[in-house]
């Protein structure tokens, strides 16, 4: 839990404000008393005020703001917002009223208009869910194309990687990335390893080959990602296409891919797709029993991030604290 210890610790230096959409769900709930409690941040609770209440029995969420959108006095303001936004998408002024009730549509609105830092949700809903939104509202940031996700996986009693901790991405996101978007993605992940994991990034592409062991226009697409990033980004430590045995283990490294700068030693593990990706996390989480930390979005103008709806209460607070973070190196 160290990476985890230490986000926490920057959250509470410069507290933020996080809504949480998802404002009577169990698990939500139960982590929005922990982070009210432990000062990692202010929450907005969004729904039905009894409901809140009633599902919160028990817990201390009464310096939780708790607001329903359906009788919010600025419904409408944000309705015009989303209308102005989506007008051009065929979205009428009646439409938008009625979106702009719903919940995610909300939480996003809140973020836009810098009505609170951050929002957290997906504990009940499904990514596309989270993601649609705050594609819609919040939109890229300056200069990025695709909006990705990374995990933060902690991996008990492992020496690979940086003792134990990579970076997987994307696991949450891009069904199938093309060659461009492969590269965003190994950039973005870059950086999410730095500032959020607090390593130095080692990156790895990986496939079903290493190094022309196999020839596939699957392999070429990593191979053609990985000359796209190195050429985007000549700095960092970047190299593929290899077969996840040669990108962690240092003697299959040597063998399969002598001379590279990552092989046997990689930290980044950057999937070929959303199949991959999605399993392999999931896989580490389960038969590893790896501390899965995100999914983290990578390249949002503000920071909007998903959970697992296998998510523990724990991974909740995570998150939020993650969004804290992330919201903290937001200009406004
Ligand atoms: C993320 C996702 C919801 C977007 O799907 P979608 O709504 O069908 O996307 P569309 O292609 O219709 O695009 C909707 C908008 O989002 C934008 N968008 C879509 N993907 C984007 C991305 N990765 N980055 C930035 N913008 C994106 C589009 O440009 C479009 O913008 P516009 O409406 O202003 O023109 C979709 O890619 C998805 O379902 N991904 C898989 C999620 C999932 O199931 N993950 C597994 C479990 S974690
Ligand atoms: C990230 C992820 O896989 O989310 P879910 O389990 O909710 O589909």
């Amino acid at each position: 839990m160290a990476v985890m210890d230490s986000i926490i610790q920057k959250a509470k230096a410069n507290k933020k404000r996080i809504v949480l959409p998802e404002g009577s769900e169990a698990r939500t709930l139960k982590a929005a008393e922990r982070v009210i409690k432990e000062g990692i941040a202010d929450v907005v609770l969004l729904g039905k005020e009894e409901e809140i209440k009633e599902k919160a029995k028990g817990l201390d969420i009464s310096k939780a703001e708790i607001i329903d959108p359906e009788k919010s006095p600025l419904l409408q303001k944000y309705a015009e917002e989303y209308y102005n936004l989506r007008k051009n998408k065929g979205v009428t002024e009646e439409q938008a009223y009625q979106i702009m009730k719903d919940p995610m549509y909300y939480g996003c609105m809140m973020v836009k208009l810098d009505d609170v830092d951050g929002m957290v949700s997906g504990a009940i809903h499904a990514t596309a869910d989270v993601f649609r939104p705050a594609f819609q509202i919040v939109k890229t940031a300056a200069g990025v194309k695709v909006v990705s996700s990374a995990f933060i996986m902690e991996v008990p009693n492992c020496t690979y990687g940086s003792d134990g901790v990579f970076i997987f991405a994307d696991c949450a996101i891009n069904p199938n990335p093309n060659e461009e978007e492969l590269a965003a993605i190994a950039i973005a992940s870059a950086h999410t390893a730095k500032v959020l994991a607090g390593i130095e990034p080692r990156i790895a592409m990986l496939s079903f080959s290493t190094k022309g062991s196999a020839n596939h226009e699957l392999v070429d697409k990593v191979k053609n990602a990985t000359k796209i990033a190195k050429e985007l980004a000549p700095d960092l430590l970047i190299d593929g296409e290899l077969q996840l045995d040669a990108a962690i283990v240092k003697e299959v490294g040597e063998l399969k891919a002598p001379g590279s700068p990552v092989a046997g030693n990689a930290n980044v593990l950057i999937f070929p797709d959303l199949q991959a990706g999605n399993i392999g996390y999931k896989l580490v989480q389960r038969l590893a029993k790896a501390n899965a930390i995100g999914p983290i979005s990578q390249g949002l103008a503000k920071p909007i991030n998903d959970l697992s709806r296998g998510c523990s209460v724990e991974d909740i607070v995570n998150v939020i604290a993650i969004t804290c973070v992330q919201a903290q190196g937001v200009q406004k």
